[in-house]
């Protein structure tokens, strides 16, 4: 099924942006973890629509009701299963869009897919607000993966040529992701947010969106997890990441750029632990994964955030049902840049993902 998730631990989303409710289930969490619900609060509200200028302002409040897997607010082991409601939905912005499909969006390609049946309302199950449900799931996987001191951070990179301070490689600081998640606009240098912000700011008065870059780490992650070939790290934490609307590009450590290296630049040189048993390496150009499986060292990992599609510029575009060639203005409410909202659905996504695999090699009683 498109809509469900991992193996180990499997997490499945459901509903449409402009039904009653979106939610999920996850299946095969360990029993007797206590929730932390001010946590899950705390990072559904770093995703949650309609707060800055930079968001669409749509008003949801991304409050959930959880209705199984839990007794006395702790896990019981069974399917844990929640409900998001859709309280500020306004479908005939939509209207239009059922006929014109939106260049950029998913309206043309979910109607081939689905006969012209899918919910087109707000994007239907396509939309970014399948996004809280991952969130939600995400939140109660680093709660387990923090029992092992496992951390996973996020920034904004880049907003189209502006650019952030990158993590440390070797070192990168759980304290900066706890600062960084505590941001309203999550960089390390709040300088250059200003001028990404001043940068959204503009497109969205021309019209127009624009899109990014997400860095992200995982400290902590003991080595030898993952596996090779089909079921390398780098593919599943790419397959839980493309499930993220509008995430067209991931790459791991130097990503792209690690082809312009020579080997003797690329490698990264192991090292010795004082007083320990392990090893580490010296840099980390290959973002703490090698064939597949990881190495111990912070795994490092980039994604690419397109601008977004729904923008209030005129474009051209084909009614379907004359068959003719027309002009298209996207009414509603968008974000004018996806990116600072996607940056905490990257964590989650990211979590969830190290969960599952981190249960596949060391079984449930690893987190007991
Ligand atoms: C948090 C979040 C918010 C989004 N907000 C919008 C939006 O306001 N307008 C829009 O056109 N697309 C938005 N998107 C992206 C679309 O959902 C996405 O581009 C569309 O479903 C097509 O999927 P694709 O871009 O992955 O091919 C958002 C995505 C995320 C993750
Ligand atoms: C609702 C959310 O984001 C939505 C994601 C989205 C899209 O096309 O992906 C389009 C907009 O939907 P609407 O037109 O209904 O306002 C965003 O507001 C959310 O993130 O919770």
């Amino acid at each position: 099924m498109s809509s469900s998730w991992g193996r180990q631990i499997k997490l499945t989303v459901f509903g449409e942006s402009h039904g009653p409710a979106i939610g999920g289930v996850v299946d095969g969490l360990p029993p007797g973890l206590a929730v932390d619900f001010d946590q899950i609060n705390q990072e559904m509200q770093r995703r949650v629509p309609g707060r800055h200028q930079w968001s669409s302002r749509r008003h949801e409040t991304d409050t959930y009701e959880v209705l199984s897997g839990l007794f006395h607010d702790k896990t019981t082991g069974t399917p844990l299963s929640f409900l998001i409601r859709n309280h500020d939905a306004k479908s005939k912005d939509y209207t239009e869009l059922l006929n014109v499909p939106r260049p950029g969006h998913a309206d043309y390609t979910g109607a081939a897919r689905y006969h012209g049946y899918q919910d087109y309302r707000g994007g239907g199950h396509f939309s970014g607000r399948l996004t809280a449900p991952i969130v939600f799931a995400g939140s109660i996987a680093r709660q387990l993966l923090a029992l092992k001191d496992i951390q996973i951070g996020a920034h904004i990179r880049s907003i189209g040529s502006i650019s952030d301070q990158l993590f440390d490689p070797i070192h990168p600081a759980a304290d900066l992701f706890h600062d960084l998640a505590k941001k309203q606009f999550p960089v390390i240098s709040d300088a250059c947010g200003n001028r990404m912000q001043q940068l959204i700011e503009s497109a969205r008065k021309d019209c127009d969106s624009v899109g990014g870059i997400i860095e992200a780490a995982a400290v902590s992650v003991p080595a030898g997890v993952g596996s090779p070939i089909f079921d390398a790290l780098e593919s599943i934490l790419s397959s839980i990441l493309f499930a993220i609307p509008a995430i067209k590009g991931v790459s791991f450590g130097d990503g792209f750029g690690i082809s312009r290296l020579r080997g003797s630049e690329a490698n990264d040189p192991y090292d010795k632990i004082a007083d320990h048993d392990g090893i580490v390496t010296t840099s980390n150009h290959n973002g703490g994964i090698l064939g597949g499986i990881t190495n111990g060292m912070p795994i490092l990992f980039q994604v690419a955030v397109k601008p977004t599609a729904s923008i209030a510029k005129k474009q051209r575009s084909v009614n379907l049902m004359t068959g003719k060639t027309t002009d298209l203005i996207v009414k509603g409410r968008h974000d004018p840049c996806i990116v600072p909202r996607a940056v905490p659905v990257v964590e989650a996504a990211a979590a969830f993902a190290l969960l599952d695999v981190i249960t596949q090699i060391k079984g449930l009683e690893y987190w007991l």
